[in-house]
């Protein structure tokens, strides 16, 4: 694209820079998030900071994160004249587990400023970290009100999908344990630049304070079922008796899924997630101490 050459942009394929041109889908995205003066948004990837600005024309805030120091500079020429935008050149996340302590500093500030304020998503995600950027806010201090983001199709896909398919998954169980996810559109590859190899999505996932609550241990919930997931068309029987190794003997398992009446050759990929979460607290009240 002739615009972006003459900015000077060579989009890194490590840091998944296809930048969406289409401009009636920068406004889709923007608009499945619903915004208000309420709005803190999170977004990952200012690029050239196109999406960024719609967001600050309609949010309370935004907090956009880029860790090209190129499109940094770029980005800041469109955006400095908003007082509302936070920038922060840096990778947003500081692990694959954490998001960077500075990324959650500024977004903690931005929500103190008022009581009605909520934290977003939205962002058109570099494709090679969106989930944990997606798993790990989940699971951060700070709960999405939603997130809207632009993601590999396939991602999408495991996202929403249902026990028996094949792309049921622990990040389907983790996501919907929490939240209610659709894909709002596919996208080709031709509406970026460069076009990526795959098909994209844009998903909206809004966080269910009831289902949240329904989670008494987050962190427990999320590491059990990563692990029975590992081997998913194993027998859960297997997969239980390994990922509690050292913590429940195999009576003690079998006595459990006993109590909860499944079948000897039931297998993770079956099981729903309101089973999982039972599983879960049966199995935590005799493991409190278990982690990964
Ligand atoms: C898919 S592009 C989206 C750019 C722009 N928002 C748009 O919609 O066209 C992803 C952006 O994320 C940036 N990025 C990649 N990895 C990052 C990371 N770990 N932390 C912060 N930004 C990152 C890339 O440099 C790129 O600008």
């Amino acid at each position: 694209m002739k615009r972006f050459r003459e900015m000077g942009i060579q989009p890194a394929t490590r840091h998944g820079q296809n930048f969406l041109i289409d401009l009636n889908l920068q406004h889709m995205i923007v608009d499945s998030a619903d915004l208000d003066e309420r709005d803190v948004v999170l977004e990952v990837g200012t690029g050239t900071g196109a999406l960024t600005e719609l967001m600050a024309q309609q949010a309370a805030s935004v907090v956009t994160v880029e860790i090209d120091g190129h499109l940094f500079e770029l980005a800041n020429e469109l955006l400095f004249k908003y007082d509302n935008v936070v920038m922060l050149k840096q990778d947003a996340l500081k692990n694959k587990n954490t998001f960077a302590p500075e990324v959650l500093a500024h977004i903690g500030k931005q929500l103190e400023v008022a009581p009605e304020r909520r934290l977003k998503l939205v962002a058109n995600l570099p494709y090679n970290i969106a989930t944990p950027i997606i798993s790990n806010l989940l699971a951060c201090e700070f709960v999405p009100h939603s997130m809207s983001v632009t993601i590999q199709k396939e991602l999408g896909d495991r996202i929403i999908a249902e026990p028996w398919s094949k792309d049921y998954s622990a990040l389907s169980v983790w996501i919907q344990s929490q939240a209610d996810a659709q894909i709002v559109r596919i996208m080709p590859p031709s509406v970026f630049w460069p076009p990526p190899k795959v098909q994209s999505a844009i998903v909206k996932i809004a966080v269910d304070p009831e289902k949240r609550a329904s989670v008494p241990d987050l962190k427990y919930f999320h590491q059990f079922t990563k692990a029975l997931f590992i081997h998913r068309r194993k027998f859960l029987r297997a997969n239980v008796v390994a990922a509690m190794k050292k913590h429940l003997s195999k009576v003690e398992v079998d006595a459990i899924l006993t109590e909860m009446n499944f079948a000897e050759d039931c297998r993770t990929e079956q099981i729903d997630v309101a089973t999982l979460l039972k599983l879960t607290e049966l199995v935590r009240a005799q493991a409190p101490d278990w982690t990964l």
